[in-house]
């Protein structure tokens, strides 16, 4: 499936927050969503995902304009892990996966036993099997993040929308959920905020800045330590790494420039 937003914007109470933004994303690829604290990611992401309408511009999915797809044609299409893990009481784990496959099934229609098939994967795929029966909401926020992932799993969406994937995750998680979507080969597009993860895994990156993409291409020509410090105001060297083969980013925090702590 490819992905393309063609000069989107989007604002609230006449403040600007997305301003003509384009990109693509092309089938199979692993594309990463950088900026700063407020440069309006999850903003974008809410636009492409249909939580908030563009004033100007236009989503397509293989071509067909996005706004006018039936809601449930697009939650077929289109899967969405975003940083706030859904309230709910009394839903099982393996409920919420299994409300991954609604969008493919008509009002009142049974589950069937290939949507508990596909659960049951998806719950193995994330590690997240042997608490199938615990109580959604009483799980940790990594836990919730991996059974979200396996919601998206289970509804086998051709499209994949990350917001944050691993805010909640440690560092064997964050491996293995963006481990897991590069070997699924499924589109992705994915906001995150660790720019070493970024580096390994995206194929392609674009960069936001205040609304607008300053940057895009593939990683090792956009991670580049002018660009970082034009974004993100902090200082970096990086070199690529022998045994990764990608850039590895070291932070300068400004500390080190006045000689160490006192
Ligand atoms: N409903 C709203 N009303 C007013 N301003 C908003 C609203 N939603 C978002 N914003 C503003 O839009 C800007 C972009 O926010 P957004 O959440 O998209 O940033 P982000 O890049 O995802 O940030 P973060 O990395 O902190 O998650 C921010 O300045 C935010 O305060």
């Amino acid at each position: 499936m490819n992905i393309e937003v063609e000069c989107v914007t989007f604002s609230i109470h006449d403040k600007r927050l997305i301003d003509g933004i384009c990109l693509q994303v092309k089938a199979g690829e692993l594309v990463g969503l950088i900026g700063p604290n407020g440069s309006g990611k999850s903003t974008l992401l809410k636009n492409m995902y249909r939580v908030l309408k563009p004033d100007s511009g236009l989503v397509t999915l293989d071509g067909q304009d996005m706004l006018r797809m039936k809601y449930k044609e697009t939650a077929r299409q289109m899967a969405v892990v975003s940083q706030d893990a859904p309230q709910t009481f009394d839903f099982s784990v393996r409920d919420i996966v299994l409300m991954g496959r609604h969008p493919h099934k008509k009002l009142l229609e049974a589950d069937t036993v290939v949507d508990h098939e596909l659960v049951e994967q998806a719950l193995e795929r994330v590690g997240m099997d042997a608490q199938a029966d615990q109580d959604f909401a009483t799980l940790s926020g990594g836990e919730k993040q991996r059974v979200l992932i396996a919601r998206a799993l289970a509804g086998q969406a051709k499209f994949l929308v990350l917001d944050e994937p691993t805010n909640h995750l440690d560092i064997r998680y964050q491996l293995q959920i963006l481990d897991l979507v590069k070997t699924l080969r499924i589109t992705t597009l994915a906001a995150l905020h660790d720019l070493n993860l970024a580096a390994f895994y995206c194929d392609r990156m674009y960069v936001l800045k205040e609304g607008k993409v300053v940057a895009s291409g593939i990683t090792e020509d956009v991670l580049q330590p002018d660009l970082l410090w034009s974004v993100f105001g902090v200082e970096t060297e990086i070199c690529i790494h022998p045994k990764t083969g990608k850039p590895n980013i070291t932070f300068l925090p400004d500390s080190l420039r006045r000689g160490g702590y006192p």
